[in-house]
């Protein structure tokens, strides 16, 4: 036998003894209760590569049917239990504390936002006051966000985000009445500066166009900047960007949070200064929050705009559903104003909320991760090990066949508003547990509400003032972009491409302003947040 071959032998030997070794140590590392052990074709490998990807628990979906839950066992990270049964997933939601999204969210703002050690005293230290409080006691996340609530808060946020998001569209369009964009850019643009205006009022931040640059800068490599400061050096301008938005933030409370900020804002600064957050991590932790403020609430209003203005079956149900609930009058000045009162939009509008919740199932990877502090018996069944994560994937709730039938992966709009008259629709009405595209459970997303309104306004608005067309260089029309690039944890994944299209004024509504009312202080009806309502929004777990 050759040189060659001999080493040959004795690697592929090495190979086959490192195999052997791996999975006797899978096997004696795993409990026979734990959730079976699936993807060890290569141990640690085949999982690790298969999380590289969104698709991938769909797909694990259609391999392991009759799982509700299993376990991965990716390289480099603990050890993954994934919930398909939405059965499982009721029975996690109602254990908040043992099953803790907290955890999680502490350790991702450490990642992201160079805490100081003080501050992560701090948040060790709520959390287990947390931990340790009575039952009903909020969590320190739900304790900062109460002001996104329905009620006077959340009214005056809606009321400053929508007059800009009017003042953006009237100035959209100049005076050839036409005008050429990239959607995601421009809508990015349009819904930053009207989130953040709600948010931080008339000294938000983000008036300045560098501090728009520096968050996108920032949040773009987000997944390497988990990683660890050793990785930072590959992301010098997304570092330098995040320190840039600390400095901003850091002027911007530098005397407490503004006197006409939001209740939101006053809220926060209150609690983390109150819990003795140092000045400067309040502000970086801010640059952070920028991630639930804005990089869920642009691409989902990105996708809604797109499905609505690519089908005119679609666009027509919407507009004439939202032109049904417009008032026409004069100005004193003879300015013609449609008047379009905000709530009509949720709970008059069916169609429309169906159409946005759609556009939500179909665009959505959330992971519903969460952190697993001591050792469990799921549902008396299945041993969850203490220090692993536990994911319940939107995907695979979103895109079953067996829930939502055999159209699950196609955009049908009015597919909510049918489901809500069940002698009109094909198929059964899934489990509201199924839809989770807010997450659920005690920490379902609190700033659906916020989110909601912004991107039904902007849609309506957009519908009565504008027609959108694609820029149709090659004559084909509108295209759906795929999402193969966005990362494992973003929620609603962003498009690979942008899409060129020309805005242009609707003839008959040149010059028309709309008006949105608000009924200050009013909570939104009941019906609007109740799951036995039409295509009514808050149908979670
Ligand atoms: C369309 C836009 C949005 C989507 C799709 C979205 C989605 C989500 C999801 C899926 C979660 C995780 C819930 C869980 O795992 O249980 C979440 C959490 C959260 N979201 Fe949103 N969100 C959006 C907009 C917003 C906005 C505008 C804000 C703030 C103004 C916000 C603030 C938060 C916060 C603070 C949490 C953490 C909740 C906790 O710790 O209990 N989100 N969001």
């Amino acid at each position: 036998m050759s040189q060659y071959g001999a080493v040959g032998i004795s690697i592929a030997a090495g190979l086959v003894a490192l195999y052997v070794a791996l999975r006797i140590y899978l096997g004696v590392t795993q409990d026979p209760r734990e959730p079976p052990m699936v993807e060890n074709g290569v141990p640690f490998v085949t999982a690790f590569l298969g999380l590289r990807d969104n698709g991938y628990f769909l797909r694990l979906r259609a391999r392991y049917p009759d799982l509700p839950i299993y376990t991965l066992r990716p390289l480099f990270q603990p050890k993954l239990y994934v919930v398909n049964d939405p059965h499982l997933i009721s029975c996690i939601q109602r254990q908040h504390r043992t099953f803790t999204f907290q955890a999680i969210a502490d350790k991702f703002s450490r990642l992201i936002c160079d805490l100081s050690p003080a501050a992560v005293a701090v948040q060790d230290r709520e959390a287990q006051a947390w931990i340790d409080g009575p039952m009903h006691a909020p969590s320190p996340s739900a304790a900062t966000f109460k002001a996104l609530g329905p009620g006077r808060c959340l009214d005056e946020m809606n009321r400053t985000m929508v007059d800009s998001l009017e003042k953006l569209l009237e100035e959209v369009v100049d005076e050839r009445q036409e005008k050429s964009v990239q959607l995601l850019e421009w809508i990015k643009e349009v819904v930053t500066v009207s989130t953040t205006e709600g948010v931080y009022g008339p000294a938000n931040p983000y008036r300045d166009p560098a501090v728009r640059e520096s968050y996108w800068t920032y949040s773009a490599n987000i997944r390497t900047m988990v990683l660890g400061p050793h990785a930072h050096r590959f992301i010098k301008p997304s570092i330098q960007a995040r320190q840039h938005l600390g400095d901003v933030f850091e002027k911007y409370y530098s005397c407490g949070p503004p006197e006409n900020a939001s209740g939101l804002v006053k809220q926060r600064a209150d609690w983390y200064l109150g819990c003795g957050f140092p000045l400067r991590d309040l502000a970086n932790l801010e640059a952070g929050h920028g991630l639930a403020i804005l990089s869920n609430t642009v691409p989902t209003a990105f996708w809604f705009v797109l499905h609505i203005f690519s089908s005119p079956a679609v666009l027509k149900a919407c507009r004439d559903e939202v032109l049904s609930h417009v008032v026409h009058s004069t100005d004193p000045d003879g300015t013609r104003v449609q008047t379009l009162v905000i709530t009509t939009l949720k709970t008059s509008c069916p169609v429309l909320v169906s159409a946005f919740k759609e556009s939500t199932r179909i665009h959505n990877t959330g992971l519903g991760a969460r952190a697993i502090p001591h050792d469990h018996m799921l549902d008396g069944k299945y041993l969850l090990r203490r220090g692993t994560t536990l994911l319940m994937p939107a995907t695979v709730q979103h895109l079953s066949p067996s829930l939502w039938g055999p159209n699950a992966h196609a955009y049908q709009h009015d597919r909510f508003a049918l489901q809500s008259n069940s002698h009109l629709s094909p198929h059964p009405r899934p489990n509201p547990i199924s839809y989770r595209a807010f997450g659920g459970g005690a920490t379902l997303c609190p700033g659906r509400h916020f989110a909601t309104t912004e991107i039904l306004a902007l849609a309506a608005m957009l519908m009565l003032r504008f027609e959108i067309e694609p820029e149709d260089a090659n004559g084909e029309g509108w295209t759906i972009p795929s999402t193969w690039k966005a990362g494992m944890t973003d929620v609603t994944p962003s498009p690979d491409f942008d899409i060129g299209v020309r805005i242009r004024r609707r003839g008959m509504d040149v010059r028309v302003r709309v008006v949105v009312e608000f009924e200050m202080g009013a909570q939104f009806p009941k019906s609007v947040h109740d799951s036995s309502h039409g295509a009514a929004l808050d149908t979670y777990g």
